[in-house]
């Protein structure tokens, strides 16, 4: 069956286009996103969500996405998103963090000329027929230095029209190293010095536990009589009633807001303050960017929907179309062996390390260790995932260590999963043969070449005669069938290791007749 989307916002119908082209199931509700029980109602359906920022993923609704595996966002911001819910229950979540940004960056750069120049205020009185030509007195731009709060995508595509208009860029971003800030020509400065040297002021960061009223009254305290503050980026970064005071007092030239603390502002302190200049949240409202977004996000929800691709997203490591079918036996792989050790184990975990040896230390081993990682823990929780693994580890302070190494040994390639416990060691390895099936190769360090079939008994025992027809007789007598049989020993007569695949679940009154067969050690029945 065809996966389901559902596009909630206003996205471009080039995006339904996408879904229907690459055969997907796709319903297009551009206002169902606001409308939070109807929402509510119909998630359940979908194996996909593509939004834009009207959409608010609650962690309510995310509980009541029972078929969801990923959530597209049409866009940057994601705080409409409740990321680590998405994350808890495995849902991949995506955006597209370069569609919308030259777009952001001129509307910036449009808000920054409208404040200096009074244009929506000169406007309005001329179409009212005033011609108020003395009113309007502006600030030319030239030569004025802007300071940037935040220098990333969008921030550096504002430097570089600035720099056109021969300003002055300072930058207060902690990321921004000092090469790439010689790079794009702005100079690289605490926030303190760009508050006393800035003539305009455009933040451009996320909205953080750190930004949130990074401009506040105390900062606009510090700010040159008469600058402007320009904010495209999220509400909540400036303080609203602070800037009202200051543009009231006129210790701010004026100021331009795109983004508010509450959206939709439908009223805000701020609205009519002296030179203040609002549009609601349109940053990214060009038909260009629109349909850039659009059509990414649809692409990448396809090639995940359908190929296992995962590209932007921000709770997950990325997975390329080209790489996605090399990496699928591996990840099988992964997943056995993290599954394959943490049924043996029942004490808890302390660490899990991952060699990758050979070629498979060439792929994506992150998405791998987040395969095996899932392995380990499903046994635990169930509801686990690639996206989730991670998360669930770091949470419950399980150690994960990656090591990638040449090929050694016998196999061209091949992943080894050690589980670190309060107690022991246990380590297994595995490979992937050219038929692309993942195969055991190595239990405990006893060499073995193993298929891992949906039910498998797991015998350790000691290496003497008669063991094996014993074991056979026991659960030829019990009704089950022995699909294959696998054995490995350190030497004649020491400790052995057997893995059965069998037909069907054993009964545990049989478990219980095979550990009372003479030499076995251990007998568990593992499921994959
Ligand atoms: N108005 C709109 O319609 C619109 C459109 C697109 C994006 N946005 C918003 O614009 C903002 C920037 O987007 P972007 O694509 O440039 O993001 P980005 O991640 O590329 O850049 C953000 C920058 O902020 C910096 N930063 C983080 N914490 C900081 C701190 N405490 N102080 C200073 N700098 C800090 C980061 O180092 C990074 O360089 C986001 O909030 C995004 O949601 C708004
Ligand atoms: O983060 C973004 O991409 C912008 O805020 C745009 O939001 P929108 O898609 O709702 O216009």
């Amino acid at each position: 069956m065809a996966p389901k989307v559902l596009i909630s916002d206003k996205l471009s119908p080039a995006a339904v286009q996408i879904f229907k082209d690459r055969g997907i199931d796709v319903d297009f509700q551009p206002d169902l996103g606001k409308d939070k029980e109807k929402l509510l109602a119909a998630i359940g359906d979908y194996d996909g969500l593509a939004i834009r920022s009207a959409t608010k993923v609650t962690e309510k609704i995310i509980a009541a996405a029972d078929n969801l595996k990923v959530i597209g966002r049409a866009g940057i911001g994601v705080d409409n998103v409740d990321i680590p819910h998405a994350t808890a229950r495995g849902i991949i979540v995506m955006n597209t963090p370069f569609g919308n940004a030259i777009t952001t960056a001129e509307h910036a750069i449009a808000m920054m000329f409208s404040a200096a120049r009074q244009i929506p205020a000169a406007d309005a009185s001329t179409q009212a027929g005033k011609w108020e030509k003395s009113r309007f007195m502006g600030k030319e731009i030239t030569a004025k230095t802007l300071g940037l709060i935040g220098c990333g995508n969008i921030g550096s595509i504002v430097a570089d029209r600035a720099i056109g208009l021969k300003m002055k860029v300072v930058a207060f971003d902690p990321f921004l190293t000092p090469e790439r800030a010689v790079v794009l020509g702005v100079e690289k400065v605490e926030l303190d010095e760009l508050l006393r040297r800035a003539d305009f002021l455009t933040l451009h960061t996320p909205l953080t536990d750190k930004t949130r009223n990074i401009i506040d009254a105390a900062a606009i305290e510090k700010m040159k009589p008469g600058a402007f503050i320009i904010n495209c980026a999220r509400g909540g970064l400036v303080d609203e009633a602070a800037v009202r005071a200051a543009l009231d007092e006129g210790k701010l030239g004026g100021a331009a807001f795109d983004v508010f603390v509450q959206e939709p502002a439908k009223e805000n302190t701020l609205f009519g303050a002296p030179n203040f200049v609002s549009t609601p949240h349109l940053g990214a409202s060009t038909s260009e960017a629109q349909e850039n977004v659009a059509l990414q996000v649809a692409e990448q929800m396809c090639d995940f929907l359908l190929e296992g691709a995962v590209s932007n997203a921000l709770n997950m490591p990325s997975i390329s179309a080209e790489e996605a079918p090399k990496l699928t036996p591996f990840v099988q792989l992964a997943e056995q062996l993290g599954s394959f050790a943490g049924q043996l184990t029942e004490s808890g975990i302390k660490k899990v390390r991952l060699e990758y040896a050979g070629a498979v230390a060439d792929l994506n081993t992150k998405a791998l260790t987040s395969a095996a990682l899932t392995g380990v823990l499903t046994p635990l929780l169930q509801t686990v995932n690639m996206v989730s693994a991670p998360v669930v580890a770091r949470e419950r302070g399980i150690e994960v260590e990656e090591i990638r190494r040449e090929k050694k040994g016998a196999y061209e390639t091949y992943i080894r999963l050690t589980l670190v416990t309060e107690h022991q060691e246990r380590s297994v390895a595995g490979t992937v043969f050219a038929d692309g099936k993942p195969r055991i190769i190595q239990v405990k360090g006893i060499n073995m070449e193993a298929e891992l079939g949906a039910h498998m008994l797991y015998v350790t025992n000691e290496d003497k005669p008669g063991f094996i027809g014993h074991l056979g007789m026991e659960l030829g007598s019990a009704g089950v069938n022995i699909a294959t049989f696998n054995l490995g020993r350190i030497a004649a007569g020491q400790d052995a290791i057997c893995l059965v695949e069998v037909d069907g679940k054993v009964p545990q009154e049989v478990m219980d007749r095979l550990a009372a067969v003479s030499h076995v050690k251990q007998v568990k029945s593992l499921s994959f």
